[in-house]
């Protein structure tokens, strides 16, 4: 691992370090098809996080799996995924199995069933090392010690020597850390890594984050339900909504004004600014009315009409594609390579989006309506939990 390194947290100029383009997943079975995913594009620069939010079954761990060539065979995979300029789907699984964990690494919400309960959690990260870098026993072991201290893991030598059960569930899920970031990925998915912790822990695994992309200069590709996580570290937005992107902005910008009346309904549970948050109380998305759609099929309508207070005839006709609603600001488009990445854009799939300005309505009905009369209050970032000061293993 090289530590050298301080790439900005400022998206680069270098290529994305992963690059999904018109992503489709279609799952197979004798009873049924699934559009799991469908035309999903992002990119995600080293040293940045895109975080990945949206309802349930909307398809973020589907196109993760994806990502990570991990999909079972009665799924069908379309479209672009390239890492580094190295195109992954159609790769056979030798090559695949090589950019695993090497290049690509990917950890989960319940470290306890990743973890080998009869292994020490030494030699679990010694051993990647061993598999990946050839490296012998002795070497492996100083090296594991040394990126359970990167995660922030006290007694680093001595922790090596516990078991899993012997640590609490933060410190598990810094092994897992550890044990994905052994041999440097250039991009990390994170699906839910701080769901099943209490809110202080999780402020514990999100610094390990931060400082992985600060330090390491990682993309980190971040899944979860937590607008507060979303606030703490993401830089960029995608919001999934029925397999697809419905719409993706700097996180400011999507806190501050989001464009499509989904996100609008997600962002409804923000926490409101001063108020201290209870006790499990996370800011988590949303329940929106109505029912998510079907995978099944694939409508030539907005996939969101049925719920939607604000469609009208044409979104129950034809499908609003992913189109920009501001282009980088001034300042951005200096910076060589921005625009081409999206990082500074904001985008949303909608035939009428959420106005920004009320004075200047995009569509009547958001003018008619009388909640609509005024630009909705708008949603602040949620409040930031507080640090602990070091959370402790059990
Ligand atoms: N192996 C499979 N076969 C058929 N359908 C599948 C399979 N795996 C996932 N799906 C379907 O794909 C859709 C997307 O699932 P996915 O797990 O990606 O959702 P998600 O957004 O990650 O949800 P959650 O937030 O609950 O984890 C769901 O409708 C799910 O039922």
């Amino acid at each position: 691992m090289t530590t050298s390194t301080a790439p900005s947290t400022t998206p680069s100029t270098a290529p994305p370090a992963l690059s999904v383009r018109d992503l489709s997943v279609v799952f197979r079975t004798p009873t049924r098809v699934v559009h799991a995913v469908d035309g999903l594009s992002y990119d995600v620069a080293a040293g940045e996080v895109l975080a990945v939010v949206g309802e349930s079954g909307c398809g973020k761990s589907v196109t993760s799996t994806a990502v990570m060539g991990l999909l079972p065979p009665t799924a069908s995979v379309g479209g672009s995924i390239r890492l580094g300029g190295r195109e992954l789907v159609g790769a056979d699984e030798s090559e695949l199995r090589d950019v695993r964990g090497r290049e690509l690494a990917m950890i989960f919400q319940e470290p306890m069933t990743s973890l080998n309960p009869v292994l020490t959690i030494g030699r679990q990260v010694g051993e990647v090392l061993r598999r990946h870098q050839g490296i012998g026993r002795r070497a492996a072991r100083e090296r594991a010690v040394d990126l359970l201290d990167l995660v922030g893991i006290p007694a680093p030598a001595q922790r090596a020597r516990d078991y899993p059960h012997q640590l609490s569930g933060g410190m598990r899920q810094r092994v897992m850390i550890a044990i994905a970031i052994a041999c440097d990925p250039a991009v990390l998915i994170a699906d839910e890594p701080t769901t099943a912790l209490d809110v202080t822990v999780q402020a514990g695994i999100l610094e390990v984050l931060q400082s992985l992309r600060e330090r390491l200069g990682t993309a980190i590709v971040l899944i979860t339900h937590d607008l507060g996580v979303v606030a703490d570290i993401a830089d960029r937005v995608l919001v999934m909504y029925a397999g697809r992107g419905v719409e993706q902005a700097p996180v400011d910008e999507l806190f501050g004004t989001p464009r499509h009346p989904y996100t609008r309904g997600l962002l409804g549970a923000v926490p409101v600014p001063g108020r201290r948050r209870a006790e499990g109380e996370r800011g988590r998305l949303q329940e929106i009315p109505g029912l998510v759609p079907s995978l099944t099929e694939q409508p030539d309508r907005c996939t969101f009409q049925p719920r939607c207070s604000y469609a009208d005839e044409r979104c129950g006709e034809q499908r609003p594609a992913l189109r920009v609603l501001r282009a980088p600001r001034e300042r951005d488009e200096r910076q060589e390579g921005y625009e081409r990445y999206g990082h500074g854009r904001h985008e949303a799939a909608c035939w009428y989006p959420v106005p920004v300005h009320p004075e200047h309505p995009e569509h009547p009905q958001y003018a008619e309506r009388p909640e609509r009369s005024e630009h909705p209050e708008r949603p602040e970032r949620p409040e930031r939990p507080e640090r602990p000061e070091q959370e402790a293993a059990s």
